[in-house]
């Protein structure tokens, strides 16, 4: 059974399709990564999963459960933070939590659980109006995980951090899953964070989901590249072309076929580089980074769909 399964979720307002046949499928004990830029969709398809957007077609099903039939059941499972936190400044990060445990009538013991969960033992005593913006955020996880629900919503969790606070954060939800036992789906549009965080990424574009894989089949799926420095760049292209391969027209980076052995292309390119008497820098294999196995996807989509209300 997987954590999270949405089969053609749609979600119009007015003339904007924000969410056009989304199919989701999170398996358990994951890091999924849901990524896509600003208005790509991410959060209708958040709030949707949380009961708070009713989709206009589709299905939800969290844990199994069929979030459209049996929406408490179903939110239930699932624990959020969203921007928005909400805590109040001259309260601790322990009493804060605690007013949300009493509504949910849960055991005292369990603010010990989630504020171990989050590393936030030896602060929960202090108010929250001192806290750093990174342990609001990990407050805001352990609220989440009141109930120790089996799936985790973060909609941007590494938002407005800096650059230690977000690899603190990277750190922290790399583990989460084991640590919680929980699912977690995180949002973001920070491409090479999610890489390095994610074991499965979804990537919405206008709307539309234009890629979910793993991300070490995605890797392994992806043509090697090869990055290239060399004195005479529009001789270079023409022998590159003249073997078979295809180099970039916007950068320094060389596609190889799918399969090929990089190792053998770079010593085969580098010698019909010298021999045609073209001086080598850099020739050094690349790995394909998220944001440019984005870049190609979203270039082959076509404009977003937009129609008259
Ligand atoms: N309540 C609403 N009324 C009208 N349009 C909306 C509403 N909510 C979202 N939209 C539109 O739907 C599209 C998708 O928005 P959404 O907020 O889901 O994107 P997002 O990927 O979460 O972006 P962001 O990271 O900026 O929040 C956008 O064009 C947005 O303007």
């Amino acid at each position: 059974m997987l954590a999270i399964e949405t089969r053609d979720l749609r979600r119009r307002f007015g003339p904007t399709l924000a969410v056009d046949g989304v199919s989701l499928s999170v398996p358990r004990g994951c890091v999924y990564g849901f990524m896509g830029r600003n208005g790509a969709g991410k959060t209708t398809t958040l709030k949707m999963l949380l009961g708070l957007v009713r989709p206009d077609a589709g299905t939800i099903y969290i844990a199994g459960r069929d979030a459209l039939v049996d929406r408490l059941g179903a939110v239930r499972c699932v624990g959020a933070l969203l921007e928005a936190h909400g805590f109040y400044a001259h309260l601790s990060g322990r009493e804060n939590l605690d007013l949300t445990r009493s509504l949910l009538g849960l055991r005292r013991t369990e603010l010990d659980r989630v504020l171990d969960i989050v590393g936030l033992t030896p602060d929960a005593g202090r108010r929250v109006g001192g806290y750093s913006l990174g342990m609001r955020q990990r407050l805001g996880i352990a609220r989440a995980l009141l109930g120790s629900p089996e799936v985790l919503i973060l909609d941007e969790p590494t938002n407005g951090l800096d650059p230690d606070g977000i690899a603190d954060m990277r750190d922290f939800l790399r583990t989460l899953p084991a640590r919680a036992n929980a699912t977690v789906l995180l949002s973001s549009h920070l491409l090479g964070e999610v890489e390095q965080v994610a074991d499965r990424v979804g990537i919405i574009h206008q709307g539309r989901l234009v890629l979910q894989d793993d991300l070490a089949t995605l890797r392994a799926g992806q043509a090697p590249q090869l990055r290239l420095g060399c004195d005479a760049p529009d001789r270079a292209r023409a022998l590159i072309l003249s073997m078979g391969l295809t180099p970039d027209p916007d950068s320094d980076r060389i596609t190889l076929a799918p399969g090929a052995d990089v190792r053998e292309t770079a010593r085969a390119l580098n010698r019909g580089l010298v021999e045609a008497g073209i001086g080598v820098h850099e020739l050094t294999p690349q790995a394909r980074s998220l944001e440019t196995i984005y870049r190609d996807i979203t270039a082959l989509t076509p404009p977003a769909q937009k129609e008259a209300a």
